[in-house]
Parts: C-alpha cells; sequence; structure tokens
C-alpha cells in the first residue's frame, strides 16, 4: 500500500536573529506560517533493507543528500526497521528559495513512515527527530503558524493569521542559507518586533500583521542578488500591502485581501519572474495526508 503525505511551503512573516552561538548557528526567534504551494511525497513499502529517492525534478539529489532520504535514515536507525521504502518527491516548491521545501519533504517522510511502519510516534518527538536534519524541519513536521525559537526547533503554536492571498515572486537564483548567515553581522541588525506580530496573530488584526513583517537576512542577501528589492519594489507598485523576503531569499512574497489585487501583482509580477504563485496561508495545524 502507498502513502501519500503532502509537503507545503513556508514563509517567514518575522525573522530575528538575537545572538550567534558557540556551536555556529544563531538564536533565532521567528513567526512562520505555511502556504497552499506543496510538494507531494508518496511513500511506497520495500521488502529490501534500502531507501530509494525517486523525483522527476533536476534540482534534488536523489541520494543521501536528500533531506528526505536522511529522514527515513533516521527513522529506520532510531526505530530499527528492517524494511525499506521508496519515497517519490513531486516537486512543486522551488528549491533553494527560502521556502523549505527540502526541509517539508523531510517533515513529510517522518509523518508518513510513522503512519507506513504504524510506529504511533506523537508529533511532538517526530518535531523533535527532525531538528537533527535542519533547523525548519520540527515546524514543519507540525505545520500551520507558530513561533520557532532556539535555532529554530523551539515551537509553539499560534493563531492563524487573517484570511489573505500571498503571491509568491522567486527570482532566478538559488541561495545558500549557511552563506546568509555567515554574512549577517549581527551589530548592525535593526530588529523585527516579534511581539508586535504574535499580538496580530492574536487579536487577527490584518493591518497590524502587515505593519510588523521584517526579516533581518533580507539586507544580507539583497546586497548578494539586487533583483531582490526590484522584486519587492515591484510588489509595492502592483499594490501589495506588505513585502518581504522568506527564510534566506531569495523569494519575496505580497500580502493583499482583495482576489482581484493578487492577480494584478501576479501578472505584473511575471514579466520579471518565471516563479510567480498566487497562494493562501494554510493557517492553523492541519492533516497534510
Ligand atoms: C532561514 C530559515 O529557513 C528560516 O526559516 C532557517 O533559519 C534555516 O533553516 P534550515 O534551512 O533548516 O537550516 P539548517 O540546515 O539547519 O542550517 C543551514 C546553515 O544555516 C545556518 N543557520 C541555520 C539556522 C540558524 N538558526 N542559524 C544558522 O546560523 C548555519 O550556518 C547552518 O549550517
Ligand atoms: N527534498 C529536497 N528538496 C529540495 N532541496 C533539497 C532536498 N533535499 C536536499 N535538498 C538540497 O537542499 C538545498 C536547499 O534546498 P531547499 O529547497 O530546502 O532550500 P530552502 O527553501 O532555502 O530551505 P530553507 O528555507 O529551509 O532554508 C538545495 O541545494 C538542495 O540541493
Amino acid at each position: 500500500m502507498r502513502f501519500s503525505e503532502k509537503a507545503p511551503a513556508k514563509i517567514n512573516l518575522v525573522l530575528d536573529t538575537l545572538y550567534k552561538r558557540a556551536d555556529g548557528y544563531h538564536e533565532v526567534e521567528m513567526v512562520m506560517t505555511t502556504v497552499d504551494l506543496a510538494d507531494r511525497i508518496e511513500l511506497t513499502p520495500l521488502r529490501e533493507d534500502e531507501i530509494i529517492i525517486a523525483s522527476e525534478s533536476h534540482f534534488v539529489p536523489c541520494d543521501e543528500r536528500n533531506l528526505a532520504y536522511q529522514a527515513a535514515q533516521l527513522m529506520k536507525n532510531k526505530y530499527h526497521i528492517r524494511e525499506g521504502v521508496e519515497i517519490f518527491i513531486e516537486k512543486q516548491i522551488p528549491v533553494a528559495a527560502g521556502l523549505a521545501g527540502g526541509s517539508s519533504d523531510a517533515a513529510a517522510v517522518l509523518r508518513g513512515l510513522n503512519k507506513m511502519w504504524e510506529l504511533n510516534i506523537p508529533l511532538d518527538e517526530l518535531a523533535a527527530m527532525g531538528a537533527a536534519i535542519g533547523s525548519d524541519v520540527s515546524f514543519c513536521v507540525y505545520s500551520g503558524t507558530a513561533l520557532a525559537t532556539g535555532r529554530g526547533e523551539k515551537i509553539q503554536a499560534l493563531p492563524s493569521p487573517p484570511a489573505c492571498w500571498v503571491v509568491l515572486a522567486k527570482p532566478a537564483i538559488g541561495v545558500s542559507t549557511k552563506t546568509i548567515y555567515q554574512s549577517l553581522n549581527i551589530e548592525e541588525i535593526n530588529h523585527p518586533d516579534v511581539s508586535v506580530m504574535t499580538a496580530a496573530l492574536h487579536n487577527g488584526d490584518y493591518e497590524q500583521m502587515c505593519a510588523s513583517i521584517g526579516n533581518v537576512l533580507e539586507p544580507v542577501t539583497t546586497k548578494l542578488h539586487p533583483e531582490v528589492e526590484q522584486i519587492k519594489e515591484h510588489m509595492k507598485e502592483f499594490g501589495a500591502d506588505a513585502v518581504l523576503m522568506s527564510g534566506s531569499g531569495p523569494t519575496v512574497f505580497g500580502l493583499t485581501q482583495q482576489e482581484t489585487r493578487a492577480q494584478r501583482i501576479y501578472n505584473g509580477l511575471r514579466g520579471y519572474c518565471d516563479e510567480v504563485y498566487i497562494v493562501r496561508m494554510l493557517g492553523s495545524r492541519t492533516p497534510l495526508d
């Protein structure tokens, strides 16, 4: 029997870094939310004790470098599973885009194998395991909307954001998260106020949410890739209420509550970017199979 699991992308409504830790990671405070642009993961049990990765995408590695492979390996080792699995990844989320595509695939594999191998591992334990694969994986295990602290792996659920449209635009470049964090100068940071964003979500206040978005990695990526700023400017011109780069970039998102305006932003951006999407926020935690 095959198991199918949805792996949605995330955007960072707020991304703040507090300091660089002794282990090289940055202590962060982030508000993250999932959107309905998703990869689909299909798991097929194998009698042989092996992990096979397959994908039609030319941008993802089909070996142990794939985060989905690492998730399966982790489950097998931790729970002494002697069976194998074939993991098919139907890629919809742009790669190296700041949308946590690889992390979400890994999280979907953890959730899917939990069902396929009937392990009954609680979600909190899967999320804790996911942190060993990457800082965004714990959030992706839960999906929904959350405050993420630590290096990103400590997750507290938040209310769904007020209903709105999200236009995503990804310039034709990939960005390495490591490079961006390494180029961040902590002394120069203009910190966003995470508590204003969490209050906006608790109050269901769209204007306050728009006013409190912020990402300290944005100036770093923009300096290396000026097209991020150009896309931001275009999104504003076409009428987005708030515009921000997601994660380490380079994808930019724009918010609006009007469908016609979302369409206008989308049409306008198509002239500058090949990869543009109109999506909705998924809101709170939802079953993803
Ligand atoms: C930029 C974000 O996507 C925002 O959600 C995340 O902070 C990054 O999450 P991720 O891609 O899962 O990142 P990881 O695979 O854990 O780390 C990649 C690299 O980014 C840097 N990194 C990551 C997370 C963090 N809190 N501090 C860091 O300095 C480290 O150099 C690390 O080697
Ligand atoms: N399943 C996967 N999907 C996409 N990329 C993967 C996957 N597994 C490994 N990778 C590798 O991970 C790198 C980052 O890809 P990914 O799409 O996850 O970046 P990202 O969206 O910027 O992540 P984040 O927002 O978590 O920093 C790519 O260089 C890619 O080769």
